[in-house]
């Protein structure tokens, strides 16, 4: 239930910030973590410089284990209270954005490969200076391309596009 879960406040969290009483946020969530200071292979120091910010980007760039991370519940405080003054950064978006991207580029380059060369170097184009939203999309501007080319012949050759 949402009504018995304690929220922690930017000043609360503010608060303890000295290795006597260290609070971490981290996910939106506040963590009561001085008596881990000790024990913590990274040393004091890193998490003590993430005091009274929200240290989830520091956390996830370390990679921590998923033992680590079994050891945030047990000293978790309480949901932080978000204030404008505080913004959490939002690790997930960015995690999913790259991934979104990461797919799109793998579905291009599949596109692309069953493509002529020549196609294939116009997609590749196409894509990669973002003319395309979709980059399957060169399949509907190839065949574009090709009547605009022969009309282009045509017109060379006989003077009359058609
Ligand atoms: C309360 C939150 C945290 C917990 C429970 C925690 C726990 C751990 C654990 C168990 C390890 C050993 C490796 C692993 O299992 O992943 C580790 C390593 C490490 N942690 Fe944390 N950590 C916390 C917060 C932080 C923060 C905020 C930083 C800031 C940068 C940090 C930096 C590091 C570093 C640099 C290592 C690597 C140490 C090495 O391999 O020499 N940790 N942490």
């Amino acid at each position: 239930m949402s009504s018995d879960k304690k929220m922690v406040t930017l000043a609360e969290l503010r608060a303890h910030n000295t290795k006597d009483s260290l609070y971490i946020l981290i996910h939106g969530k506040v963590y009561d973590c001085t008596k881990f200071l000790d024990e913590h292979p990274g040393g004091d120091e890193v998490i003590l410089a993430e005091n009274g910010q929200d240290a989830t980007e520091a956390f996830e760039d370390v990679g921590h284990s998923d033992e680590a991370r079994e050891l945030l519940p047990g000293m978790l405080v309480g949901e932080f209270e978000q204030t404008s003054e505080l913004k959490l950064k939002s690790g997930a978006a960015a995690a999913q954005a790259s991934r979104i991207s990461a797919a799109a580029a793998e579905q291009g380059s599949k596109c692309v490969f069953f493509l002529p060369p020549s196609l294939s170097a116009i997609g590749y184009l196409l894509y990669h200076t973002d003319c395309l939203s979709f980059p399957c999309s060169i399949m509907y501007w190839a065949p574009i391309g090709m009547l605009v080319g022969w009309f282009a012949y045509r017109y060379y050759t006989t003077g009359a596009p058609y």
